[in-house]
């Protein structure tokens, strides 16, 4: 009988990366108490003889744990140690063959980087599909044009999901602080996710091979039962407005209850709006912190309730310090609310933006029209400089939908009408005063609220936590345009923060004015 196996978390062995010190059997063993659960021995310079006899080595440390071990590429090895089954690429011996002479009771797994390749190796009787590759990668030569990202792995997955009955794992640059957004990010639209990833690297070349399984594994395990898009695959719920804002207001209220635990807010944002942004912050009950030196992000990490990263005023000198705040946020599972603030003017802001989406992701966008359109490659909507110009979409409601679903976040859009949408529920939110147009960071200091709000609810109801910010930002724009001793913008700006201080749960739930859409 083929033995059972688990693509939960899969070791593929590089020697190259033993370290003097130890053996890779030593390495195994320690990764295999961390959590993994198949290990996969490849060589690629090894003779036939000292190959099986690695393979031997491991397979006494494998067996002794029930972990299946399967051969990379070498049949002959396999059958020589009687191995649990192998790993073939797309130029290794074909799969038919391959299973000809191993029989039906060994495990066959083939790489794919095409929907073609997954479907034909599922014809063929694969019994699961590695498919990459991932990302970029020190641990083996990748040409670009092979690199498939989590969007190009999410495609040859859904595809092979049509096909029939299938098992795979993702492989390619995959570690402790992308699996989570690797394994959201490629669920398919029905919100199946891939069983688990493949790594080499990132436990082979840990200083401690056991706790890096067991990061890894927790990893895994958190995006396949605690995350968002776990918990929205299971439950796809098209909710009322009535019923969000309530969850809106209660986030609220439980942020405004922390006597003392005020969620640290962590910025990587624009030197135009860091003043207001890090009042509004605290006026709003968070307690913000701007601290941008990639030097200091993994201190801070374990202590920050949400990372609002802004591009207003993006340098190259601030990217380092972006990535690693992002890398420490993904490690926490910490939410990330992201603002492309004028993606579209530049090459230079559009790519950083597309590298945030494609290597970390983001629990939420907030974003301007002109802005999601440069995400959905729409034309539909212009900008001057970092303003969204014109009209607007012809149904904002189905644009910031599917940016939602492209990028399994929440999309928040400004503008003069707000909407907010988990791609399945989406809604229109109609507080909010003209005058936020006339100051600079109004919409910036929407991220900051969002951010504020929705680290408490970031993994059960962030639609409900990103509204909870949208509105109370807003409210407190009405309250404040219509107070006393406003004349103009710029006394505007301190009673807006005035306002904010002074919201509440009961009065944002009495005044917000929320529809679907
Ligand atoms: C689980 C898994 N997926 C993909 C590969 C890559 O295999 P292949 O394309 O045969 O390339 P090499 O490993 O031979 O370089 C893999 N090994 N494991
Ligand atoms: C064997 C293989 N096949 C595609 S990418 C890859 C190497 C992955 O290594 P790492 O997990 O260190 O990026």
């Amino acid at each position: 009988m083929k033995p059972d196996f688990n693509l939960t978390l899969y070791l593929v062995t590089d020697s190259g990366m033993v370290p003097a010190d130890k053996t890779l059997a030593q390495i195994v063993d320690e990764a295999i108490q961390g959590g993994v659960t198949i290990v996969q021995l490849r060589e690629k310079t090894a003779d036939t003889g000292a190959f099986i006899a690695l393979a031997r080595s491991l397979q006494k440390v494998t067996k002794n744990y029930g972990v299946p071990l399967l051969i990379n590429d070498r049949i002959d090895v396999a059958l020589a140690i009687d191995a649990d089954g192998v790993h073939i690429g797309q130029d290794d011996m074909s799969l038919v063959e391959a299973r000809r002479i191993l029989g039906p009771n060994k495990i066959i797994g083939m790489s794919v980087q095409t929907a073609a390749e997954a479907e034909a190796a599922m014809c063929d009787g694969a019994d699961y599909l590695g498919i990459g590759v991932c990302f970029d990668t020190e641990t083996k030569q990748i040409s670009t044009d092979a690199l498939r990202g989590p969007a190009g792995v999410r495609q040859v997955w859904e595809h092979a999901l049509e096909v029939g009955p299938v098992r795979a794992v993702t492989i390619g640059g995959v570690n402790e602080y992308n699996a989570v957004h690797v394994l959201d990010y490629t669920r398919s639209a029905k919100g199946v996710p891939l069983e688990g990833v493949a790594v080499v690297s990132a436990i082979m070349a840990a200083e401690d091979p056991c706790a890096a399984a067991k990061v890894l594994r927790s990893q895994v395990s958190f995006a396949m039962e605690r995350s968002w898009a776990s918990k929205q695959a299971t439950a796809y719920v098209d909710r009322s407005a009535a019923s969000v804002c309530q969850a809106a207001a209660g986030v609220v209220a439980r942020v405004r209850a922390t006597d003392g635990a005020r969620p640290l807010v962590q910025h990587m944002t624009n030197a135009v709006v860091m003043n207001d942004c890090a009042n509004a912050c605290l006026a709003l009950g968070g307690s913000p912190i701007m601290a941008p030196a990639a030097e200091e992000q993994a201190d801070l990490a374990r202590n920050v309730s949400a990372l609002v990263v802004n591009i207003g005023t993006l340098t190259s000198a601030q990217i380092p310090g972006i990535r690693a705040a992002m890398r420490c946020a993904r490690l926490y599972n910490t939410p990330i609310v992201l603002d492309p603030v004028g993606m579209g003017i530049s090459t230079f802001r559009k790519s950083f933006v597309y590298e945030i989406l494609r290597d970390y992701g983001v629990h939420v966008i907030k974003a301007n029209a002109g802005e999601v359109a440069s995400l959905l490659g729409s034309d539909e909507v212009s900008m001057q400089g970092v303003d969204s110009i014109g009209a607007g979409f012809s149904d904002p409601a189905a644009a910031v939908s599917a940016l939602s679903r492209r990028h399994r976040c929440i999309v928040v859009m400004t503008g003069r009408a707000d909407y907010v949408s988990d791609g399945t529920s989406t809604f229109a939110v109609r507080n909010g005063h003209p005058m936020q147009a006339c100051i600079s960071g109004s919409g910036c200091m929407v991220g900051t609220a969002v951010a504020t709000f929705i680290q408490t609810v970031a993994h059960e109801d962030p639609l409900a936590g990103a509204l909870a910010g949208l509105v109370a930002v807003n409210v407190a724009a009405e309250h404040a345009a219509v107070s006393a001793d406003v004349r103009g913008p710029g006394t505007f700006r301190p009673a807006f923060i005035d306002e904010m201080h002074r919201l509440s749960d009961d009065i944002l739930l009495s005044e917000m004015r929320v529809e679907r859409a």
